[in-house]
């Protein structure tokens, strides 16, 4: 195995997850990664760990450069198991390290995960841990996505250790920004953060004030590539997600039996087109919602289509609107739409979850009874253009 030395006596350790296809539900269409750094000071380091049945590759990859038994303390960033996983294997073999964990969040976290037998030492914001030559600060970042969040920064190295924030899924041998496609990686930078972080925007933005403050030369995720030449760039994106700004687009999501709902979605965009407005079509049957839901991050409009099955929306927009609901997509402007047969109930209950999930709604359901005829949909057309502002 090669050796990667990130920085002056810091080694990336963690797992290439290259078959993973899908993450506790979200799409990961360009597999993943779990990072672990290891520093070799006085004491022996290892931050976080990696998903339990990659513990074996974290092991291998620690012994090229020590004795895994040597390891003096283990930070535990983050309780979830992609980072704590294989916690209990590290701790099989390394019996006198010490585990470095939030208080109280981590500490309890990661008790009930994997028991109270271990070394555990607990830190809060502002604690500094002396490793030797080199020290660790622990900045607090509750709620980002977990109670437990913390971050780790190396003033010596000028090195963040971020966990979740600015990370990506994304599967590759190579771990630099500024050695991979990084159209590829912002995508998937978008992607984690609208659907991992986007609820915790304002957590969001009180860390990235923290960060700004640090003196960085790398920040190191525990997913995906390590920041260097474009830190700027992904800490600019980041301000921009979690801030209010939207842009004047549309995101047009439907599910739709014989078409007719799907009809109707088409006449949509065109009325946003006639406007000068980008419009974007998801089929439900086609996209899955984590993909939907990446859209909708700093979207100005979701419109939300579909026909009625049984006195009730289709199941597959009944699981989007749920899923959007998880996120308080307050203020977007929204409306319903769609096809039915008689009682047509769908659009009915669509608008009152948006209405319900705080969404601006800008027009009354729009119903077609069956088939939408050629009229009915140029008018569909027309009534979108009205209310684009
Ligand atoms: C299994 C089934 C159940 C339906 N249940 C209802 C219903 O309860 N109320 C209603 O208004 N229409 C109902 N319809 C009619 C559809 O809503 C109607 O055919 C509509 O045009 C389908 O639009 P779509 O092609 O976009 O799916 C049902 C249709 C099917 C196939």
């Amino acid at each position: 195995m090669k050796r990667l030395e990130v920085k002056n006596g810091i080694y990336y350790v963690g797992a290439v997850d290259w078959n993973s296809t899908s993450f506790h539900g979200y799409t990961t269409d360009h597999g993943a990664t779990y990072n672990a750094y290891l520093i070799i000071d006085e004491k022996i380091t290892l931050i976080d760990t990696v998903k339990e049945p990659f513990a074996g590759e974290l092991l291998d990859r620690i012994s090229e450069i020590i004795d895994p038994t040597k390891i003096d303390y283990l930070v535990s960033n983050h309780v979830e198991m992609d980072h704590s996983g294989a916690i209990p294997a590290v701790m099989e073999v390394a019996k006198n390290a010490t585990i470095v964990t939030s208080a109280p969040s981590g500490l309890k976290g990661l008790q009930a995960h994997y028991g109270d037998h271990y070394n555990f030492m607990t830190v809060k914001a502002g604690d500094t841990l002396s490793l030797g030559k080199r020290s660790l600060q622990f900045v607090a970042t509750p709620m980002l996505h977990w109670p437990d969040n913390m971050v780790t920064y190396c003033p010596e190295e000028k090195i963040l250790f971020s966990n979740d924030a600015f990370g990506q899924h994304f599967a590759s041998n190579k771990h630099f920004d500024t050695e991979v496609d990084l159209s590829v990686v912002m995508q998937e930078a978008e992607k984690y953060y609208a659907n991992i972080l986007m609820l915790y925007g304002k957590q969001a933005a009180k860390a990235l004030e923290i960060v700004k403050g640090l003196e960085l030369e790398m920040i190191a995720p525990s997913h995906g590539v390590i920041w260097t030449k474009y830190m700027k760039d992904i800490i600019e994106k980041y301000e921009y997600f979690c801030s209010d700004e939207v842009e004047d687009r549309a995101v047009v999501v439907f599910d739709s039996m014989w078409h007719s709902t799907e009809k109707m979605a088409f006449s949509i965009v065109e009325g946003f087109a006639k406007k000068g407005v980008t419009a974007e079509l998801f089929d439900l049957k086609a996209r899955h919602i984590s993909d939907v839901i990446t859209k909708v991050l700093n979207a100005k409009y979701v419109i939300v289509g579909t026909s009625t099955l049984n006195n009730n929306m289709l199941p597959t927009v009944g699981g989007f609107l749920t899923y959007l609901k998880g996120f308080a997509p307050k203020g977007k402007k929204a409306f319903a739409f769609g096809s039915y047969g008689w009682g047509g109930q769908g659009t009915k209950l669509v608008n009152d979850e948006l209405e319900g999930m705080g969404c601006d709604i800008v027009m009354e359901p729009l119903k077609i009874n069956y088939i939408p005829t050629k009229e009915q949909l140029r008018e569909i057309e027309d009534q979108v253009a009205q209310i684009v502002e």
